[in-house]
């Protein structure tokens, strides 16, 4: 089952740039490139055989129509309906105190300048729908994007057999608020989302999670639209002392495990007695699980266990890690917060467990993976804003500027700068 490693043997293994995951490799980048560059050149026609190939859908009409989209309502049960419309109350709650106004930085008589705030025109959010169905992840994207003013939302998301996404993404969308639904997934979806192919618009960002085809396509589309991260598969790192419970810490290693083959779960703990009581427990829950091989898979190959002699040494290995979720099982939780340097969202204490996060209580679940924590962020509302400085002088302000401009311009050799505030000042 999963490894038990040393400190350095973790270091070595996880953080050293040597060993460091990349969210996808040379092979995947030549299959997108390859992809991408059909579809820019034939449009729908290369978009529907990658979609037939990858997912199994031959049609040529990929939009979920308005009478479809009206008819999931009733293939989903009111348990599910409640349940996401409270996740999304929760989740519109705490994005909702992220929205900025345009502001003004200064204002005197002579001098206006501040910061305009602007939502992007059209978003487009990927769901993820390979190995499972993320209507979590609909809520997720798009309720930031509604709540920045965004335009036009675009929701792509593969079929999962047969010929149409599962109904609950279909009501999700509605209650996040996306406008289109198309059903085509992967890499090809990401291309067509930001060039355009005729049948799908382009838009102006695309975000949201995904395999590495998606992420590489993310990655070679950034520049021609933007995109909020290159994101590898999910990760979970727990650190716990001796009053975690062992089923506690073994759920949540299994929680995110069972996402995919390569999710990663790491637990750095001061008691070897939680780790031996861990391992029977992992055993025991996985063994109940209906995706019981993708997680056993995950936490062999790419978990870890790690003994470490102090809660501090955990802390520091993991802002080393930088990663996605952090737990954090000990004593007093709360009071280690501020020794979180390097993390995409936090879980604080024995009854908060990653699931809460990933489901309900209000942060979003789209984060950073693969240590890109330690420069990036979660999905905001600040992803779908864009901020325009502006500024005004007037000619006295100008005349006080002058000779700095002046300066400067000289400075930097170029003279029409300099004569561009000359011009102005000249008797
Ligand atoms: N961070 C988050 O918020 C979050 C949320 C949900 C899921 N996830 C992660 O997102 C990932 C989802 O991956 P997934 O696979 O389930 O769904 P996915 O939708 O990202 O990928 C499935 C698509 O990949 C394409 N594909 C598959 N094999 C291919 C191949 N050989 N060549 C070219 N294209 C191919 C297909 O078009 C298919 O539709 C998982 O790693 C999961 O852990 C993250
Ligand atoms: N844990 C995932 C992000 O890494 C998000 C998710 C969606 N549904 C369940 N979990
Ligand atoms: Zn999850």
């Amino acid at each position: 089952m999963i490894p038990t490693y040393t400190v350095n043997q973790f270091r070595d293994s996880f953080i050293s740039a040597k060993t460091k995951k990349q969210p996808f490799d040379d092979e995947v980048l030549e299959t997108v490139k390859k992809i991408l560059e059909d579809i820019r050149t034939r449009g729908d026609k290369a978009l529907q055989e990658y979609t037939e190939k990858f997912d199994g859908y031959s049609g040529d009409n990929w939009e979920v129509t308005k009478e479809e989209r009206k008819a999931a309502w009733k293939e989903v049960s009111s348990e599910v309906i409640e349940s996401l419309e409270r996740a999304a109350a929760n989740i519109n709650s705490f994005h909702s105190k992220q929205l900025q106004q345009s502001r003004m930085m200064e204002m005197t008589d002579d001098i206006i300048s501040g910061q305009l705030f602007r939502p992007i025109e059209r978003a487009g959010i990927y769901v993820p729908g390979g190995k499972a169905c993320y209507p979590s992840t609909v809520l997720m994207n798009a309720i930031p994007a509604s709540l920045a003013g965004v335009q036009e939302i675009v929701m792509v998301t593969p079929v999962r057999g047969g010929d149409s996404i599962p109904a609950v993404l279909s009501v999700a969308a509605d209650i996040a608020g996306v406008d289109t639904i198309y059903k085509i997934g992967g890499s090809q979806a990401i291309v067509a989302l930001a060039y355009g192919t005729g049948k799908i618009p382009s838009v102006d960002k695309i975000v949201g999670p995904g395999n590495a085809y998606v992420a590489a396509a993310k990655s070679l589309v950034f520049g021609d639209v933007g995109i909020d991260m290159i994101a590898g598969p999910s990760e979970v790192a727990i650190i716990a002392d001796e009053t975690a419970t062992p089923s506690f810490v073994a759920a949540d290693l299994i929680a995110q495990a069972e996402h995919d083959e390569k999710a990663r779960s790491f637990l750095f703990t001061t008691s070897k007695k939680l780790i031996d009581e861990t391992l029977v427990e992992l055993k025991k829950q996985c063994g109940e699980l209906p995706r019981k091989d993708i997680a056993e898979a995950s936490l062999t190959n790419e978990g870890a266990i790690v003994l470490v002699d102090s809660v501090e040494e955990a802390f520091e290995l993991v802002n080393a890690l930088a990663p996605e979720h952090l737990e954090i099982q000990v004593e007093n939780a709360l009071q280690h917060l501020s020794k979180v340097k390097n993390a995409g969202s936090v879980f604080i204490g024995h009854y908060t467990p990653e699931a809460v996060g990933d489901y309900f209580a209000g942060p979003n679940h789209v984060l950073p993976t693969v240590g890109t924590a330690r420069f990036s962020s979660g999905l905001s509302v600040d992803d779908f804003v864009k901020k325009t400085t502006y500024v005004y002088y007037s000619e006295k302000a100008l005349r006080k500027a002058a000779p700095y401009v002046e300066t400067l311009a000289a400075k930097e050799e170029l003279d029409g700068h300099a004569r561009a505030v000359k011009v102005r000042l000249e008797p």
